[in-house]
């Protein structure tokens, strides 16, 4: 783990037409910081973290990223005609590595998977293997977007504590993209929330962990930020958009 920034950017500016999304945003993360990213629908969360990934480089500003990064999506994103195991170490560099597949496939907990196919597994299994894929690049920054999105709550509970274990146990710093202030709070050192472009507010958590969110500073601080989003009803989901 370093202390020092792996993630600085400066005056970012991304504009789609005459669309400005990104409008000169600054960042920073710590090396082994976990920071999570809150905001509207449409507010530019996944393009940053396509542009911090690598995806896309129609930019302005300074953008400066460790070279091993990984990114992993709320959809899974599996090759369905290559077994788990491949999946998991496609893109590799050499010819492919089942062993050091799954070793990466145990660490989330579903190394006899190796030999399937993505089709016979279960959403949050699916995930497992993409966070899986994301760690066997021993990546010094990590970026999540809405990995837990389309889970049921009790498989999501499930790999909110697999993530905060991964990262402790792999101490690289993580950019988590979600629409769940819960979520943010229970995980992040930090939690940003983005608007306008840039990002609006920030909040540190310095609570210990595992969090408990009855606490009162967990409330305070899930009120403080609901208040910022300018959510007053607190629904489970708070910023996602209502179904037409
Ligand atoms: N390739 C693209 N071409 C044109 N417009 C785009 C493109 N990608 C993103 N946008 C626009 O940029 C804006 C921000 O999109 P983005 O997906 O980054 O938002 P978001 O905050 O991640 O949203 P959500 O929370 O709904 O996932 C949206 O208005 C979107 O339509």
């Amino acid at each position: 783990m370093t202390e020092t920034a792996n993630v600085k950017v400066r005056g970012l500016t991304r504009a789609f037409d005459d669309k400005t999304v990104i409008d000169g945003l600054d960042l920073t993360l710590r090396g082994g910081e976990f920071v999570a990213l809150l905001g509207h629908s449409g507010c530019g969360k996944s393009t940053l973290l396509k542009i911090l990934a690598g995806l896309d480089d129609e930019t302005e500003g300074e953008v400066s990223v460790p070279e091993r990064r990984s990114v992993a999506f709320q959809s899974p994103r599996l090759m369905p005609w290559l077994r788990v195991w491949r999946n998991v170490v496609l893109g590799l560099p050499g010819s492919p590595d089942r062993a050091l597949a799954e070793r990466y496939l145990a660490e989330v907990g579903i190394e006899e998977y190796a030999g399937r196919w993505p089709k016979t597994l279960s959403g949050g299994q699916a995930q497992r293997v993409s966070l899986a894929r994301a760690l066997v690049r021993e990546p010094e920054l990590l970026l999540l977007d809405e990995p837990f999105g389309a889970l049921d709550a009790l498989t999501r509970g499930r790999a909110q504590r697999l993530v905060a274990d991964l990262w402790q146990r792999h101490g690289c710093s993580v950019l988590l993209v979600t629409h769940d202030v819960e979520e943010a709070l229970l995980l992040a050192d930090r939690v940003l929330v983005m608007d306008d472009g840039r990002i609006a507010y920030e909040a540190e958590v310095g609570l210990e962990r595992p969090r408990d969110l009855g606490s009162p500073d967990f409330v305070r601080l899930r009120g403080e930020l609901l208040h910022r989003l300018g959510v007053h009803d607190a629904s489970a989901h708070p910023l996602e958009e209502a179904p037409a």
